[in-house]
């Protein structure tokens, strides 16, 4: 069975300028090496905003601090005339790690849809970035019940024409849309539900081996106070952070999860 080692990511979203953002990842580096934290044993991202990528960068390197980095969202499109939009050339050539693509946010706001987010997932691999892919369904479909097959149509359609080893090399991110800022958490057993379906849908699309090395994150309102329990689940391989990612204190305890009570 393959080892997925945990990733703790945290979406910044639009929040926090260059000189925001480095104090933030410095103050989060202290606190987890005070604390002793292994980097093999939980991987700790951030994906802050593209004006502060090149600062945040520059510092990891310097102190050699241990935390990846990665863009917020990624270009379908290598270059040229796309005003506003960044590469992943761009992104590699900064040391990303990661692209998250298809944020609700994005889907919501942006009009983004599962070929525009399969594109992009395509072009973060063609630039050695691994692209997190979010999917998750809104309110009313969890209500109707409909959540499961709701999010494996998503999962299907933006994880579309990539080949295993692609696949494989993808991370999944479990959103439900209403549990995002909302502090409505999806309950642990809730969430297992959805990421396990996403790890079985795997398994028939592109079979056992690719399915188990794809770490599967859940995001929604996660804190130090409930991580445990999500991450005590079999299928959910780490988690997507906005709101607790933006203090360093709650960051870290996420981080720190396998020290805390599971329920
Ligand atoms: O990308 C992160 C998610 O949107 C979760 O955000 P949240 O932790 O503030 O609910």
């Amino acid at each position: 069975m393959a080892t997925r080692t945990p990733l703790m990511a945290g979406n910044w979203k639009m929040n926090l300028d260059h000189l925001e953002a480095t104090h933030l990842v410095q103050k989060l580096s202290w606190l987890l090496r005070d604390a002793g934290h292994d980097a093999a044993s939980v991987e700790v991202a951030v994906l802050p905003a593209f004006t502060a990528l090149r600062s945040v960068q520059t510092l990891v390197e310097a102190d050699d601090l241990p935390v990846r980095t990665g863009g917020q969202d990624i270009s379908a499109h290598d270059s040229g005339a796309r005003t506003g939009e960044v590469s992943g050339a761009m992104l590699a050539r900064l040391g990303c790690t990661y692209a998250c693509v298809g944020h609700s946010e994005r889907r919501e706001y942006h009009g983004e849809d599962d070929a525009t987010v399969a594109a992009k997932a395509a072009a973060a691999h063609r630039h050695g970035l691994v692209p997190i892919v979010c999917v998750g369904e809104p309110q009313e479909v969890r209500e109707a019940s409909e959540h499961v097959a709701y999010t494996l149509a998503q999962l299907d359609g933006s994880l579309a024409g990539l080949g295993g080893e692609q696949v494989a090399a993808t991370v999944v991110a479990y959103e439900p849309v209403w549990a995002i800022g909302t502090g409505l958490t999806c309950g642990a057993d809730d969430a297992q539900e959805v990421c396990g379906a996403i790890r079985a849908r795997l398994a028939e699309t592109h079979g056992d081996a690719v399915a188990a090395q794809v770490r599967v994150l859940y995001g929604g309102s996660v804190k130090p106070s409930n991580v445990a329990g999500i991450m005590a689940k079999p299928d959910i391989d780490g988690a997507l952070v906005g709101g607790a990612s933006l203090a360093a204190e709650d960051f870290a305890g996420i981080v720190r999860f396998r020290e805390h009570p599971t329920a």
